[in-house]
């Protein structure tokens, strides 16, 4: 990628002259007046990757009518059309999977092996989006009113699931695709018109999804699927103040918390950060427990926001359970994504500045380091903490890096107490062996999503996904997001005499 046209499928993206990826609305490629830039880091080498536009407000508006208008023509396009529309960008996108891996991995730092599954799991999400709409979509409700108290059958309800109208999609840099066409592709089979704000370390990929939609040609009318990208300093709350919004669907951290306090009357879904707990009880299977540990905490270098982000371990069972955890992260490898290494560069230096003062924190405060910390760069290496406290900032922060943290505790409800009091709520997960007892803390740990002997994830992404207290508003999967991007329309036939059938 590094600043220019990656192949020739995608080099309408790229403007040689400036050096830099235009935006998409209304069905072009356009370079934005505003002369202003934003610029995209390679975390690895940390130097200068790319630069994207920072369109105006002009420009953003222009993109709004583009929706509004191109909605009025998909919410009539039949289902099945909508379906196979759908379809055809899945195939584009796995066809093209190499380059939009090698953007993910420049931008992101994501390993090359991860990325192309990032590309492949949006493709097969999109497939199963437009599979579920049809089912869904297709389906209504038919009451009669004899139902109710006092009632007779001289009323019959036909209720059905209609288009919002344009959704704005704000995703993270974590999975810029994937968590792109988590929101697109539900908007999308339900008639309605998206406006993405791509995350800046990401954009370019995000861009080279867009012309995918682009070059599945006149199935889209155009102006239905805009891609502006902004300072969002600047205009991101101009975006979601937007008169023109008629949903907004947003995942990200603590800034999504500001933002749910100024859209106005719309549905909104919102999947922020995560503080995943991880309950390891006396009678556990601790090496299927130190298994998912290490993959759970340190994937993706605990970028994510449903990573293992504390570990509660009885006290009985800690040392073995330390050992044998130890032990996996001693195999990871560490260095760059394009060798597929396990842990690689985090996002950026304001990031790895924020990791260092948690793992710092700790360590004045007298946690026993089982590994030993060290950073080169945006690379920092994968680090266990034990003993780790309450008084400790690593107890209750989400570090979003490569750092696991165990806290001893005398016994399960000291565990749950401790993660009902973190602010945030996304997933949590158990080991143990009794069901019984799996099921008591299931209902006792008050989050999203509660995984029983396994780590806490996203997928497979049909399965419902939302956090409770600042990890989110509503529910996300693809049945849920669709839902939340339709509303329901009834239309009530009022006959002059009840209606009985014999
Ligand atoms: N619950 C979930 O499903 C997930 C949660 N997360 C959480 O996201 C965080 C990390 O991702 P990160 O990308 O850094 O999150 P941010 O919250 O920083 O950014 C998320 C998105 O919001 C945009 N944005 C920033 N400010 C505004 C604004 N004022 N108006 C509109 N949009 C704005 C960003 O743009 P820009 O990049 O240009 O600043 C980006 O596109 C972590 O806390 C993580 O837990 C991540 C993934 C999944
Ligand atoms: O952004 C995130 O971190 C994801 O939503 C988590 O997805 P995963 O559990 O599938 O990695």
């Amino acid at each position: 990628m590094s600043g220019s046209a990656t192949t020739m499928f995608f080099n309408e993206l790229f403007d040689a002259a400036s050096g830099q990826y235009k935006s998409y609305i209304n069905g072009k490629w356009l370079r934005s007046c505003s002369n202003k830039v934003v610029t995209i880091m390679n975390p690895s080498t940390r130097e200068e990757q790319a630069k994207v536009q920072a369109c105006t407000r002009e420009e953003i508006d222009e993109a709004y009518e583009g929706c509004a208008k191109a909605q009025e023509v998909w919410r009539q396009v039949p289902l099945w059309k909508r379906a196979e529309a759908l379809r055809k960008v899945a195939g584009i996108l796995r066809e093209q999977r190499e380059t939009i891996a090698d953007c993910l991995v420049s931008e992101v730092a994501k390993a090359k092996k991860d990325s192309l599954s990032e590309v492949d799991r949006s493709a097969d999400l999109i497939e199963y989006c437009a599979e579920e709409g049809l089912r869904l979509l297709s389906k209504g409700d038919f009451l009669t009113s004899d139902a109710f108290k006092g009632t007779e059958r001289n009323k019959l309800c036909l209720s059905s699931r209609i288009p919002l109208g344009t959704v704005l999609c704000i995703p993270p840099f974590n999975y810029p695709v994937n968590l792109c066409v988590s929101k697109i592709a539900p908007a999308l089979i339900a008639g309605n018109a998206v406006l993405v704000k791509p995350p800046t370390q990401g954009a370019v990929a995000g861009l080279h999804l867009a012309q995918c939609f682009d070059k599945a040609g006149d199935v889209f009318p155009k102006g239905l699927v805009n891609f502006v990208t902004v300072k969002a300093s600047e205009n991101g709350d101009y975006m979601a103040q937007h008169p023109g919004n008629d949903c907004l669907s947003f995942t990200g951290g603590d800034v999504g918390l500001s933002l749910a306090k100024k859209v106005g009357m719309i549905p909104i879904q919102m999947e922020l950060g995560g503080k995943d707990a991880c309950i390891v009880c006396e009678d556990a299977d601790l090496d299927l427990a130190a298994k998912h540990i290490v993959k759970g905490g340190f994937s993706y270098s605990g970028q994510r926001c449903t990573a293992v982000k504390i570990v509660l371990v009885h006290e009985s069972v800690a040392d073995a359970l330390c050992e044998k955890v130890l032990a996996g992260v001693q195999k990871l490898t560490v260095g760059m994504p394009e060798d597929n290494k396990n842990i690689t560069p985090v996002i950026s230096e304001q990031s790895a500045n924020f990791i260092e003062g948690l793992v710092l924190d700790a360590k004045q405060k007298g946690a026993k380091f089982l590994t030993e910390y060290k950073r080169e760069g945006n690379l920092i290496w994968p680090t266990l903490l034990d003993r780790v406290r309450p008084d400790m900032d690593i107890a209750w922060e989400e570090p979003f890096g490569p750092v696991v943290p165990i806290m001893r505790v005398t016994g399960a409800d000291e565990a749950v107490a401790h993660a009902n009091k973190s602010r945030l709520a996304l997933q949590a997960c158990v080991f143990t062996k009794d069901v019984d007892n799996a099921i008591r803390l299931s209902d006792a740990v008050r989050a999203g999503t509660v995984q029983i002997n396994g780590a806490p994830a996203r997928g497979p992404d049909h399965f419902p996904f939302q956090g409770f207290r600042d990890s989110g508003i509503g529910s996300q999967g693809i049945v849920n997001s669709i839902g939340m991007m339709t509303k329901t329309k009834t239309t009530v036939i009022n006959l002059p005499t009840p209606s009985y059938t014999v």
